[in-house]
């Protein structure tokens, strides 16, 4: 069993990304410059963007971070939506999710320019990651493929099993593993709430990509021996034994599972320290005007 350690693997990335960043202020007299919504006070939120404003600063881009009370209106939200968009100044923006109810994510993400929306949550960027064009990969699904990059890992005519069908990871990702690129090539199947013998299914992997939103879901009985097992849970639990005062779970039971697989990722240090280098690179790339010119 291989541990894929996101660690060694995100910091060697942005290793890459604060020599570009660096090149591109040479250039163009700027930072690349990253603009985060957050609202409401969700503790996984606010760890997270968090996260991505000081990643920005340790990669040398400009970050900007907008906070509203969760009683904002969809209206004023999407004003200022409006207003980073026309903003030359700015290359990426992200609404953090989830957003309250009173709230259509739906329209939120597509107020934002699809040239901006570097989540690659925009029906633009799908329907172009679908056609295989340039576009913003969800940050996510990408952070996993660079992570399948970094060890290696041959997906060509594997099995995929893909359980959970989120628009952030389950679904993109699924379609990213069936695409003729490299990670990819995988016969995929996407399962979720509905397949019926979701263990018999997943017995057949020879990659897995948890992304189910359950703790320790996916249990050792339904691992074929050898198999690649991605780890996209982030389960929290209040515990007075940690300082952050939580404690993670994956959708994996890591400890059963582990010594059945070839290669899996930990949580917390697997996938969420990749998620963050998606975005990164996606930022970058809009800075450069690499996807859409
Ligand atoms: N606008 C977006 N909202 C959300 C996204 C997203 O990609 N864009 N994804 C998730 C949360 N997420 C990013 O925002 C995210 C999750 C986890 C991590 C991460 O670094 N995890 C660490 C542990 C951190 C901790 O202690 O809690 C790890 O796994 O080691 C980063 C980003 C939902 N919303």
């Amino acid at each position: 069993m291989n541990i894929l350690d996101g660690k060694h693997v995100s910091e060697k990335i942005k290793l890459e990304i604060a020599d570009q960043a660096a090149a591109f202020l040479h250039d163009a007299g700027r930072k690349p410059h990253l603009v985060a919504i957050l609202v409401g006070n969700d503790g996984g939120s606010e760890t997270y963007v968090a996260s991505k404003m000081k990643n920005c600063e340790k990669v040398g881009f400009q970050s900007s971070l907008y906070r509203f009370d969760t009683t904002v209106s969809e209206n004023e939200l999407l004003d200022k939506v409006r207003e980073i968009n026309a903003d030359p100044g700015v290359d990426g923006l992200i609404v953090q999710l989830p957003l309250p109810k009173h709230i259509d994510p739906e329209k939120v993400t597509e107020a934002i320019d699809p040239k901006k929306d570097v989540d690659g949550f925009h029906p633009i960027n799908l329907g172009r990651m679908v056609r295989n064009l340039p576009c913003y990969l969800p940050a996510t699904p990408y952070g996993i493929l660079l992570m399948l990059q970094a060890y290696n890992i041959d997906t060509a005519g594997k099995h995929c099993v893909v359980v959970g069908r989120s628009n952030i990871v389950g679904m993109p990702m699924s379609i990213l593993m069936a695409r003729n690129a490299n990670p990819g090539n995988c016969t995929v199947t996407l399962t979720h709430s509905k397949t019926r013998d979701l263990k018999e299914q997943v017995l057949q992997a020879d990659v897995i990509v948890a992304a189910i939103g359950k703790k320790n879901f996916i249990t050792a009985d339904m691992v074929k021996p050898g198999a690649v097992v991605i780890d996209v849970g982030i389960n929290r639990e209040v515990s007075d034994q940690t300082k952050s005062g939580y404690k993670l779970y994956g959708d994996v039971d890591f400890e059963n599972v582990a010594p059945k697989s070839s290669y899996i990722t930990p949580v917390p240090g697997g996938v969420g320290l990749m998620t963050i280098v998606g975005l990164l690179k996606n930022t970058l790339a809009s800075a450069r005007k690499e996807i859409y010119g």
